[in-house]
Parts: structure tokens; sequence; C-alpha cells
């Protein structure tokens, strides 16, 4: 291999020269540690402007005490390629600094040593690459934990219906907010389309094309909570990844981490989250050090977050601090304009998913406008979906008996006396019971999934899981 070419329009070249100006910090030394060559730089980074360095060593540099350690004299000595933090001392003007230096030997054909050539980066370069390196590391977990994260979730929002004139004015206000990199606390009831609304603004925002990280505060137990938000380092706990692992806010950096029940975060909690909107960092759970993270955050509940703070449930600083833009949800049945366009989306998408063709009775379309909808549009999906499979003929025909109490639809299910048409598989029959089952508890509860979650004798966390893979 050719290492140096020279042309006819360059015979003048003169490497020293360039070896001169060259960026990076460059000192030769000979045999006897006698300098050859300094490089400006180099000058520079020793402070030795000024000084009469013709015939000297590094051993008089050294006496005169411009530094304290030689990686050219240590490869001299040992022969090989050496690399060390160099201290160079402070003046007047300058504080003292460090160097990282690496020096390699140079032998001739008889393996007599002729020269030492090294390199060195400065502090505030190092810094530099520290940083990027950092950041480096940062985007590579992230994407490696997103694909992962991401294979997780269930499907995306798809269309979103806005008839009424209560959830054009949210969306509009979406597009506004949108473009800020505001906090954004929104409130509704359970199913309302918290998590559409804030999917709206990460995809009008400029952070559209990162990534958009949910969370589901309420489905992560009390104990994981830290090391999910906030990742872990090498051995945080017993049955941790044992090489440690990223959390959710750095998997967000540079999009958009949504909150979902943000009332049932803990108390411990709520002031690590406090302290991470305010300063931007976040610290892995058995780490000394805080990381940076620029992730937007937008926080949801169906709680009443004042009365939760009155009752001292939840901080009242981080409260005023989420506050910053409030967006609150109108329940299904106080925007009855939604309800006939949302069944008509749900009974399309069923429709197309099945390669069925049903329609909806005029009766239908009553029944779904008198609807209370407790379960809010989560539960109109639900039902939609149910009866584009569970109906034998071509129109489907939706009623409800709010009064119908959860232990009733136990043995209640309509039609025949097993409730269901036999062709139906044995799974999904299952699945249609536990879900009508899990709704009734959800409308006799006025949609509290704590209070549902204490009637099925299930953890709350367990409910929440549920509900989301219904939908
Ligand atoms: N305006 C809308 N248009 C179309 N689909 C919607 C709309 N709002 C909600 N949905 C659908 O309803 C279901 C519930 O919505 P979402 O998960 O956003 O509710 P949520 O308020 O975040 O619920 P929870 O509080 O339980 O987390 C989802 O399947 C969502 O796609």
């Amino acid at each position: 291999m050719k290492y140096f070419y020279q042309y006819e329009d360059n015979k003048d070249l003169n490497l020293q020269e360039l070896l001169i100006e060259s960026f990076d910090n460059i000192l030769i030394t000979d045999s006897k540690a006698r300098i050859v060559l300094f490089s400006k730089n180099m000058v520079k980074a020793l402070r030795l402007d000024g000084v009469d360095i013709s015939g000297k060593t590094i051993y008089d540099l050294i006496d005169r005490g411009y530094y304290t350690k030689s990686t050219a004299l240590e490869c001299m000595k040992l022969r090989k390629q050496c690399s060390g933090i160099v201290h160079v001392a402070g003046s007047e003007n300058e504080k003292e600094t460090a160097v990282f230096s690496t020096s390699t030997p140079i032998f001739d054909d008889k393996g007599e040593l002729r020269y030492v050539i090294t390199n060195s980066r400065n502090e505030a370069a190092l810094e530099f690459y520290a940083r990027e390196l950092e950041t480096e590391k940062l985007n590579a977990s992230k994407y490696q934990d997103i694909s992962k994260y991401l294979s997780k979730l269930a499907g995306s929002s798809g269309e979103v219906v806005t008839n009424s004139a209560s959830m054009q004015k949210v969306m509009k206000l979406c597009s506004l907010i949108a473009k800020a990199d505001s906090v954004v606390l929104i409130t509704g009831e359970s199913g309302v389309g918290k998590e559409v609304v804030s999917r709206y603004i990460h995809d009008h925002s400029p952070r559209k094309d990162e990534v958009f990280v949910p969370v589901n505060c309420g489905a992560i137990p009390g104990d994981l909570v830290e090391a999910e938000l906030f990742g872990y380092t090498k051995g945080a706990f017993t049955g941790a990844n044992p090489n440690g692992s990223a959390g959710l806010f750095e998997l967000a950096h540079k999009g958009t981490i949504f909150l979902d029940e943000i009332g049932e975060l803990p108390l411990s909690m709520q002031s690590k989250l406090l302290r991470v909107i305010e300063t931007g960092e976040i610290r892995r759970l058995g780490d000394t050090k805080y990381r940076k993270v620029d992730a937007r955050i937008v926080a949801a509940t169906n709680r009443n977050l004042e009365e939760m703070v009155t009752r001292g449930e939840f901080r009242e600083d981080l409260f005023y601090r989420l506050n910053v833009i409030p967006l609150l949800i109108a329940p299904l049945r106080d925007r009855k304009e939604d309800i006939i366009p949302l069944a008509y989306m749900f009974l399309n998408r069923f429709n197309r998913k099945f390669g069925l063709d049903k329609r909806m009775s005029k009766n239908t379309l009553d029944n779904l406008l008198d609807y209370s909808w407790p379960g809010n549009i989560r539960e109109m999906r639900n039902v939609i979906e149910r009866y584009v499979i569970i109906t034998p003929g071509n129109e489907i025909d939706i009623s409800f008996d709010e009064n119908k109490k959860a232990s009733e639809n136990r043995i209640c299910l309509e039609g025949s006396q097993s409730g269901l048409p036999v062709t139906v598989p044995l799974k999904s029959a299952m699945d249609d019971f536990e879900r009508k089952y899990v709704e009734a508890a959800l409308r006799d509860c006025n949609g509290s999934i704590t209070k549902a979650a204490e009637v099925l004798g299930i953890h709350r966390t367990h409910l929440y899981k549920k509900l989301k893979k219904q939908g």
C-alpha cells in the first residue's frame, strides 16, 4: 500500500509545513527525546507560545514544569504506542488544563527507534466527543428499544371524527398548541379520545417525524414506575436487564411522551417528574449522573387532579406545572353530534376488517343516540365490533338496557339460550363475554376503573391492560 503520492505539479510539497499547520496537535521527537517538530496547535495546547524550544528535549520541558507526564517518554521506554492524560500547567491568565495524548513509535529497518509521533486532543475537544458519543449511544439505545416497544403497541388511531362543535374547538386548539413545545394536560373520562388527541398534537408538531411514546402510568406497578420512566443502570435491582436499560423518557428523546393516567403516579414519582419538567434531565435508577432528555410531555387523566391536590394525593406544584395548557374532552353523551359519524366510521372499519357488508337499522341509530355511553368511544367501538361479528343477517340491531346490572349480564347474554350463535369459536365467545362483562362493570361504576377493578376482583393495572387489549 502506498501512502504518499507526488505529482508533477506538487513536487515542491513540503510535508513539514503541512504538519506544522495541521489542525491536529502534533509533536515529533527523536530517539533522544529531542523535539523535532511541533504543530502550531500543539504549541498552543501545551502553552509553549514564545518559549524557545530549539535543541530542547521533553525532559527539559518537564523540568521546567510545562507539563507533568509525557506519553512520548513512556512510548520510548516501552517501545509501543502509549496513551494518557497529560496535565498542562496553568499561568496567570489560564487555569491548569489537560490533553489526551497518544504517542506512536517509528522504527527503522533494523528495528531501532527513530522517532515518536504524538497526537493530542485538548479538554474541550474531548468533552465535545464525549457528548457526541453519549448522544450516539442514546440514539442507538433509543432506536434499539423503539422497535421493540412499538411492536407491542396496539394499532394506530386511524381516522379522527370531529363532527361536534366541542370537538372541533378542541382540535383547533390542538393545532395551535402543537406548534409550541409546552406541557399539555388533557382531561376527560376514560375512552373519550385523550390518546387520539395527544397523537394529533404530536403529528402536527415540529416533532412529528420523531417518536410518540404512549405510557399508561396506571398500568405500571408502583415499584417499577421509576425504572420504566427513567431507566436503570447495571444491577440496579434484581430481575433487571444485567446491562441496564434506557427508560421511556430517553426513548422519547426529541419526540413526545404521552403520560396517560398521570393521576395514578405515586407521590414519590410525582416529585421526580416535576424535576424532569423543570430541568429537562433524567437520572437512571442506580446512576449518579443526570442526562439531558428533550421530550415534549403531554399528560392525561380521567381524574379530577384539583380535588386530588386538596386531598393531598397529587402534588400541587406538579399540577400547576402540568396545567399550563389544559384541554378538556367532553364525554360522548355531551356531544351527540359525534355519535352517528363515529358509529358509521367503526361500522365501515369492521366491515372492511372482516370482509362484511353490515348495515345499521333505523332503530339502532336512535338507540345509539339515546344511550349514555359511560365507556365513551372505546365502548362504542367494542359494541359495534361485537354486533358486526355476532349479527347473523346483514342488518345490525343494537339496543341497550341501561338498568342492567353487571351481575345480570353474567347470565343475560342476548339471543338464544346460549346467548351466542354456535358458529362462533369458543375463544371469540369467551372474549366477547369478557368484554361485555367488563363494560357492564364500568357502566355500573360510572366509568371509574379503580372501582370497576374492585368489583371484578382484579388489580387496576390488569383491568387497564384488558381495556387496552380490547381497543
Ligand atoms: N374522535 C375520535 N375519532 C375516532 N376514533 C376515536 C376518537 N376518539 C376516540 N377514538 C377511539 O376510541 C378508542 C379510545 O380512545 P383513547 O384511547 O384515545 O381514549 P382515552 O381517553 O385515552 O382512554 P383512557 O383514558 O382509557 O386511556 C380508541 O380506539 C380510539 O381510536
